[in-house]
């Protein structure tokens, strides 16, 4: 079997006497998109926060591109191509759409090269924020300020930042989250080709979103992973069903 990318052994974490990370075993291999879904406060995001680095585990081991990371800063882990998805709140909204990836093509110069130019001086940053841009079908904004954006833009402007970083893997939290039908749609499909690039570990809400694209399932609830698979045995495992898909479905 290929080498995973990324490898989460037993790893732990609480506030205080609530175990928000409960010994989590998981992997994301090359190509895959590996969906982690469960309630509202089940401990996704937090897990997606060890991963990056922006808090310490308890105890366990994460494993990333063949060695054991968790003694590592989350600058450190960056350098490594280990960098979670932009948020809408971390846009800078008076900067132009261009502004903003062109940026995130700086950060990434600044964690492998140790220099940086300024952004408005160097095509190369430009050139490279334009094509970021352009596979996400964000060409023709470029030149505006991001506060002129609707949020699907701002979602999809995320994805182009996260792009112009060129991790080795993509941490996406709910990136499906506010954008209508046709943007799902859209991204869903951009997505599936993205995996090709580096594989993605996928919090998400939207199950048509995660049915679709998720080689795998794992859910994860109270900290804890109960189950995991592919599309069809997630959806019809009873403990899955109890704890989460029947919330919706009931
Ligand atoms: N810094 C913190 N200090 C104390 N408790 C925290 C902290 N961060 C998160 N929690 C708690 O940990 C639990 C898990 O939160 P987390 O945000 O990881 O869940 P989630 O699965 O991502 O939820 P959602 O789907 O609603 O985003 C929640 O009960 C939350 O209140």
């Amino acid at each position: 079997m290929t080498e995973p990318v990324l490898a989460l052994s037993g790893l732990n974490k609480s506030f205080g006497a609530l175990k928000v990370t409960d010994d989590v075993d998981l992997d994301l291999r090359p190509g895959e998109i590996h969906a982690l879904i469960g309630p509202n406060g089940a401990g996704k995001s937090s897990l997606i926060k060890l991963v990056a680095g922006e808090m310490p585990a308890d105890s366990g081991e994460i494993r990333f591109a063949g060695r054991e990371i968790s003694g590592l800063d989350q600058v450190a882990r960056a350098r490594l191509g280990l960098t979670r998805t932009f948020q809408v709140s971390s846009l800078i909204p008076e900067f132009s759409v261009r502004g903003n990836v062109a940026l995130a093509a700086q950060a990434r110069r600044r964690s492998v090269f140790g220099f940086v130019r300024q952004v408005a001086m160097d095509p190369d940053l430009t050139g490279e924020a334009m094509e970021a841009l352009e596979r996400v079908g964000l060409q023709e904004r470029a030149g505006i300020r991001v506060s002129e954006l609707s949020h699907g833009e701002k979602r999809l402007l995320e994805i182009a930042m996260a792009l112009a970083m060129r991790p080795r893997i993509f941490l996406m939290d709910e990136p499906m989250a506010g954008l209508g039908q046709e943007g799902s749609a859209r991204l869903i499909g951009f997505l599936d080709k993205l995996r090709t690039q580096a594989p993605i570990l996928l919090i998400e809400h939207d199950m048509d979103a995660v049915f679709k694209l998720a080689d795998r399932i794992s859910v994860l609830v109270a900290g804890r992973i109960i189950a995991r698979g592919n599309a069809d045995e997630i959806r019809n495992n009873p403990d899955v069903r109890a704890a989460y898909l029947g919330e919706d479905e009931a």
